[in-house]
């Protein structure tokens, strides 16, 4: 095993140990307390968000999704960039269920990863978390068609954070059997988190059928650049594994400057940070933890 893996074990290591302490009940109340008042304290400092994402920022209050057509949204560099490593993630001939880029490479060509830091993103990200936030980077992906439920293509909550924002974009048309983004909606989240007893962990699909009726499970379908914004620390959601068709999708993602737990294999290294340091603004390199 290398420095690498050992580092990121003992990070997810001493995540689940602050998850566990935060569940008793003293501490989850002082801690909830903190919470409630680092956010108060922050409501002036919330950025004004342009006009297409104000209605995003109602639907993931109301219901922690909203999904849109990014079409506008994604400057042409960036969809250049998008373009091209979905050429790569195309010639790969491996078997594996889930290609990724590698963090090296998408700092090799970071136009993308630099658009998740973009004052668009940041003030949503900020306006819906309510407080400073990090960006935790980007994800760009294939879901090979293979019909496998591995991974995070079952059914779980994400760990990292009390709120977290996501953005999802696809990068090729995405259908029912194409793996789209699926999740149960809050109240059958609530349901399903009651009736599963769940703290957190993977839920096989015929636990969550027993829970919330198959027909209750809501997907994102839609074609190419169709985006969703999700706190996926509120609602339960995987990909649902494809059976037809690969599917092609970058995700973009935002926590607290206090999250309970980071997975740095999915994050840009210290050194490749630092080289991208100058071309970043003081808030950039703040939410990317470089100050
Ligand atoms: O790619 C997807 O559809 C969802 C994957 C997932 O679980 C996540 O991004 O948190
Ligand atoms: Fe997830």
């Amino acid at each position: 095993m290398d420095v690498d893996s050992v580092l990121a074990l003992a990070t997810r290591a001493r995540g689940k140990a602050k998850r566990v302490l935060l569940r008793a009940p003293f501490i989850k109340q002082w801690s909830e307390q903190r919470y409630f008042a680092a956010r108060g304290r922050h409501v002036d400092d919330r950025p004004w968000l342009e006009r297409g994402r104000f209605g995003v920022l109602e639907d993931l209050r109301q219901g922690f999704f909203a999904q849109r057509d990014g079409s506008d949204m994604l400057p042409a560099d960036v969809v250049d960039v998008a373009d091209r490593f979905v050429q790569r993630l195309k010639a790969d001939t491996s078997n594996k269920p889930c290609v990724r880029i590698s963090p090296a490479d998408l700092a090799a060509d970071p136009a993308l990863f630099k658009w998740g830091l973009s004052d668009a993103n940041l003030d949503l990200a900020e306006c819906y978390i309510g407080l400073p936030v990090h960006y935790l980077g980007v994800e760009v992906k294939r879901e090979r068609p293979d019909g496998v439920a591995t991974e995070v293509r079952q059914w779980h909550i994400d760990v990292e954070d009390r709120r977290m924002m996501k953005i999802i974009v696809y990068l090729s048309d995405v259908d029912e059997g194409c793996g789209p983004f699926e999740y149960l909606d809050r109240q059958r989240t609530r349901r399903a988190v009651a009736g599963l007893n769940y703290w957190s962990g993977f839920v096989p699909d015929a636990n969550m059928a027993s829970a919330v009726d198959t027909g209750e499970w809501l997907r994102a379908t839609g074609s190419r650049f169709t985006s969703v914004f999700v706190d996926t620390c509120r609602l339960f959601h995987r990909a649902k594994p494809p059976t037809t068709t690969d599917r092609y999708s970058m995700t973009f993602s935002y926590s607290s400057t206090t999250p309970y737990q980071v997975f740095p294999e999915f994050m840009q290294t210290r050194k490749t940070m630092l080289a991208l340091r100058s071309q970043l603004t003081k808030r950039q390199r703040r939410a990317s933890m470089m100050e």
